[in-house]
């Protein structure tokens, strides 16, 4: 449970982040631009008189907050006669760097226009944009056409109209000698907006009050935001690999580092305690300890008549004796060859004498393989003010006497 308690935790916290992200997105990242009567950018109007047989007049004013674009269309040699404003994001009096507004990002544009007192008449919108490979700022007819053409119906003055939707006039592109790629629109250095009246409008005098044009957006696209929540899942997967793989390394680094200590301190044979194990025990802040002192009794014999194998057997069945009759707080140790140390704390001397008596007599009555007989016997010592070795010495005296004495016998160190 604990072990997928990060997993959970991080899913958890992307599962927020990803809701959170997703709703901003959806209703709150949103950026705008407006050109209104208010608006900094220089406003001009401009008709077919500026070309070389163009008749058309056209002025604006600002009125209520509205600019009223004033158009007289004339007939001329001129074939597509016209009035248009014109929104300037670029002072071309000023010879500056050739920058204009990038309107890339945004997703659509809003219209609020309309023909003052008439029917519906069609309406040019357009953004030139500027771009080093094909314009020349000395020749606005050089900056891209992308635009549409759409009715302006009375009552009903707005008009959203998707960027996506914007073309490049093919006039402009064959005008141009473009090649195909450059053929697509580009709003990125818009330098001018315009607003025309439409193709084939009749000689006469007409009137279009803009309220204002909108362009709406996203600050970050959707594919971007889809983008960025890739990666942070991506990213967030692998942080949870990269951990787990270095957990699983630690756990590997500290098994192996136990198991070597384990190695250390442990007699190959019976699994038993080595001396070096003993001499790291922390027994100095024990109270009271006791050790009993055991060798087995003529294990010569049994080597002798059974062989080397069957001896190892039964020193290894002997350490599981004294281990299943002892506590899980005492030590069993192997202390040479068929000597043991049996290390009890918090025991007194009596109470060691009397849990050892058990245990020699179980081994008298155990069932060892090959039939044998085998009977041990014991030094008890409790530790006085000495240091380990010295009270080992004393058990391993005492053991010495109960040989003595005939075997198979508890003799405890006085
Ligand atoms: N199988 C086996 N025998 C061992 C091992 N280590 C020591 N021995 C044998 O243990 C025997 C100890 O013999 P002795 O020291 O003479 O003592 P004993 O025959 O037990 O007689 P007492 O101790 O006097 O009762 C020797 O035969 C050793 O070879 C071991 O790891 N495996």
């Amino acid at each position: 449970m604990r072990k997928n308690k990060l997993e959970v935790t991080v899913v958890l916290c992307l599962l927020m982040i990803t809701g959170f992200i997703y709703f901003m997105q959806q209703h709150y990242w949103h950026k705008s631009f407006t050109i209104d009567a208010h608006t900094a950018f220089e406003i001009n109007a401009i008709s077919d008189i500026g070309t070389a047989t163009g008749k058309s007049k056209s002025s604006y004013a600002i009125e209520n907050e509205k600019i009223i674009l004033s158009c007289e269309i004339i007939a001329s040699d001129y074939l597509w006669p016209f009035c248009e404003l014109a929104i300037q994001f670029y002072d071309f009096s000023s010879k500056g760097a050739p920058f204009g507004i990038d309107l890339s990002s945004f997703d659509t544009v809003s219209i609020y226009a309309k023909y003052i007192n008439l029917a519906p008449h069609g309406v040019r919108f357009q953004l030139r944009n500027f771009n080093p490979v094909y314009s020349n700022l000395k020749d606005d007819g050089t900056l891209k056409f992308n635009g549409t053409e759409y009715f302006l119906y009375g009552k009903n003055s707005r008009i959203d109209i998707p960027l996506t939707s914007l073309q490049v006039a093919s006039w402009w592109v064959f005008e141009q000698k473009l090649p195909m790629k450059y053929a697509a629109p580009e709003l990125d250095n818009i330098m001018v907006l315009e607003l025309a009246t439409g193709n084939g409008i009749k000689p006469g005098k007409y009137q279009i009050e803009l309220d204002k044009i909108v362009f709406t957006g996203k600050y970050f696209t959707n594919e971007n935001v889809y983008i960025a929540l890739m990666s942070i899942w991506i990213n967030a997967s692998l942080f949870l690999l990269l951990y787990h793989s270095h957990q699983k390394r630690e756990k590997l680094n500290k098994l192996h580092t136990q198991q070597l200590r384990d190695k250390v301190n442990q007699d190959p044979l019976t699994g038993a305690l080595n001396r070096t194990g003993v001499n790291s025990l922390l027994l100095d802040d024990i109270q009271t300890l006791s050790v009993a002192f055991i060798d087995l009794d003529f294990f010569k014999k049994i080597n002798d008549s059974l062989g080397h194998a069957a001896g190892d057997d039964i020193l290894c069945e002997f350490t599981d004796l004294l281990s299943q009759n002892s506590r899980d707080t005492d030590f069993v140790a192997r202390w040479g060859g068929e000597e043991f140390l049996l290390l009890c704390p918090n025991t007194t001397l009596s109470q060691m004498a009397a849990c050892t008596e058990v245990i020699r007599r179980m081994i008298t009555e155990h069932q060892w393989p090959h039939n044998i007989e085998l009977t041990a016997s014991f030094g008890l010592a409790e530790r006085g003010n000495e240091s380990l070795s010295d009270f080992i010495a004393r058990a391993d005296k005492a053991l010495y006497n109960a040989k003595v004495q005939g075997r198979n016998r508890v003799v405890i160190s006085t």
